[in-house]
């Protein structure tokens, strides 16, 4: 489902990412772990087309990255992303939906709402919202699309451990999907994932959940 070959980025003269190699295949759950400034977002940013590929390929659905034609079957969360205070839980989502030239599918909206907790909160302002309430917003409006392939950058980053818990149930009670997740959190990969892909030094090695919690105990990765 997602397919990176030889893939090189540098900002200037830094190579961030080296030659980099990644598949993540239909309905595998793949954390993507490195350190601080390993390139985990420059990875990312190279998936979704945020930043031009020069050097190397990447297929998602088997679509190449620079035909566009993937994009309605991939949904990305951002680490940081802006909602709109001033309007509540349901506006928001007519917002966007109407940003992406569609009004919005009423059923749809409830379903993702009560997916993630906030059918009670739907019609409160979001600037009311704490940031736990923020983050299952945000998921929601992810899911609202119902597509194939997920991408999360750090989704539980900045919460509390019960806000940590609640979004890692509803991305464990996910179905069907492909899920790239990029996480620093040990507990919370061995929760959610599959596999493991661990980018160190700009090249990935990727595991399965069994052989990375060897190699983890071990103290041979760093998140
Ligand atoms: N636009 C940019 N211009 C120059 N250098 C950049 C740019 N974006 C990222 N970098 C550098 O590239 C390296 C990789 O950054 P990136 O954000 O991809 O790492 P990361 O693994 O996502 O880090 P973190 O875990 O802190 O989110 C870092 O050294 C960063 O400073």
């Amino acid at each position: 489902m997602i397919d990176v070959r030889g893939l090189t980025q540098a900002y200037g003269d830094k190579r961030v990412l080296d030659d980099v190699n990644l598949s993540v295949a239909e309905h595998e759950r793949c954390a993507l772990v490195g350190r601080n400034g390993a390139g985990k977002s420059t990875l990312i940013h190279s998936l979704l087309g945020l930043l031009p590929v020069r050097q190397g390929r990447v297929t998602l659905r088997g679509i190449p990255a620079q035909q566009h034609a993937w994009k309605k079957h991939v949904a990305y969360l951002p680490e940081k992303f802006q909602l709109y205070p001033n309007m509540t839980g349901t506006e928001n989502l007519h917002f966007f939906s109407q940003v992406t030239g569609h009004a919005l599918n009423e059923d749809r909206a409830d379903e993702v709402l009560h997916a993630v907790h906030l059918q009670d909160d739907r019609d409160r302002l979001t600037g009311t919202y704490s940031k736990g309430m923020l983050q299952r917003l945000g998921l929601a409006l992810m899911l609202y699309y119902d597509t194939e392939i997920i991408v999360l950058d750090e989704p539980t980053s900045g919460l509390d451990p019960i806000g940590r818990e609640e979004i890692l149930g509803i991305i464990r009670r996910l179905r069907g999907k492909t899920i790239l997740m990029a996480s620093h959190h040990f507990d919370e990969i061995r929760q959610v994932c599959t596999h493991v892909a661990l980018l160190e030094g700009g090249r990935i090695t990727k595991f399965t959940l069994a052989d990375f919690t060897d190699h983890y105990f071990k103290g041979a990765a760093h998140l």
